[in-house]
C-alpha cells in the first residue's frame, strides 16, 4: 500500500534527515578543510565544521536509538512493520547523511559556487544517495530488507519536497541563511 510505503521511507530515514537539521542547529567553529584552498577555491568552506559534523551524527544516530525504543508501540498503533535500527545502520544512516552534504560542498567549491550557493537536486538529494550507500555496505543485509524499490522510489520523491519545506520554515525562523 502507498501509504504504508511512504510511512516506511519515511521512519528509515529519520536518522538520516536529522543530522544535517543537527549541523545547522549546533554547527560552527573550526571548518573541516582547515580553510585550505585548491587552485584558489576553499575545498569546502566554513559551511562544513567538525562540530555540526559531530553534533549531526550524534543526533542521528541518537533519533535511530530513540525509533528503536518507541518502535513496538508505534507498530501495534499504527499496524505497520517498521524496521529497527541496528547500530552499524543507524551510524551509516547518520554519517552518510553528514558524508554527502559535505561531497555536496566539495562539487560546489570546484564547480565555482560560493558557500550558501544553491545546487538544485544535489542540495536535496546529496545526503540521500551517501546514507544508503554506506547502509548497503555497512549493514548490507539490513539495508536489502529494508530498501526495496518500492521504499526507495518513495524516498526519491518525498525527500526533496520535505527539504524544501524544511529549509523553507528554517529560513523564516531566521535559522538559516537561504531558504533550500
Ligand atoms: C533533533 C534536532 C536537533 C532537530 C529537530 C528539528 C526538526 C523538527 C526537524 C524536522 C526533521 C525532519 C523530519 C526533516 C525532514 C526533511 C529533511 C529532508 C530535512 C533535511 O534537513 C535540511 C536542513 C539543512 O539542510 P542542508 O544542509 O541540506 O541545506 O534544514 C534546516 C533545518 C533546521 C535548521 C532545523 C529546524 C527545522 C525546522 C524549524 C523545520 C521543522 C519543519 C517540520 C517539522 C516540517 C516538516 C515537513 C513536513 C511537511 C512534515
Ligand atoms: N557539516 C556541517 C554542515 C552544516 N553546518 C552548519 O550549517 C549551516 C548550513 O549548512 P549548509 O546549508 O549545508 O551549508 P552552507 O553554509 O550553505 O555551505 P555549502 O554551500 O558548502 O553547502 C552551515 O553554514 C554551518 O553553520 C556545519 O557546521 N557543519
Ligand atoms: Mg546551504
Amino acid at each position: 500500500m502507498l501509504a504504508e510505503t511512504v510511512a516506511v521511507a519515511l521512519w528509515t530515514m529519520l536518522p538520516a534527515y536529522i543530522p544535517n537539521n543537527a549541523a545547522v542547529l549546533f554547527g560552527g567553529g573550526p571548518p573541516i578543510d582547515g580553510g585550505r584552498t585548491y587552485g584558489g577555491t576553499r575545498i569546502l568552506g566554513d559551511g562544513k565544521t567538525w562540530r555540526g559534523t559531530a553534533a549531526g551524527t550524534l543526533a542521528g544516530i541518537a533519533v535511530a536509538l530513540g525509533l528503536n525504543a518507541v518502535n513496538g508501540p508505534v507498530a501495534a498503533a499504527t499496524g505497520i512493520d517498521l524496521p529497527t535500527f541496528p547500530l552499524l545502520a543507524a551510524v551509516a544512516l547518520a554519517f552518510g547523511a553528514m558524508l554527502g552534504d559535505i561531497l555536496a560542498s566539495l562539487i560546489k567549491r570546484r564547480s565555482g559556487r560560493a558557500r550558501g550557493a544553491s545546487f538544485p537536486g544535489l542540495d536535496q538529494l546529496d545526503f540521500v544517495v551517501t546514507s544508503l550507500l554506506l547502509a548497503f555496505l555497512l549493514a548490507p543485509a539490513w539495508a536489502s530488507a529494508v530498501f526495496t524499490l518500492p521504499v526507495i522510489l518513495a524516498i526519491v520523491v518525498v525527500t526533496p519536497v520535505l527539504h524544501l519545506v524544511t529549509n523553507g520554515i528554517a529560513y523564516l525562523l531566521g535559522l538559516k541563511n537561504e531558504p533550500y
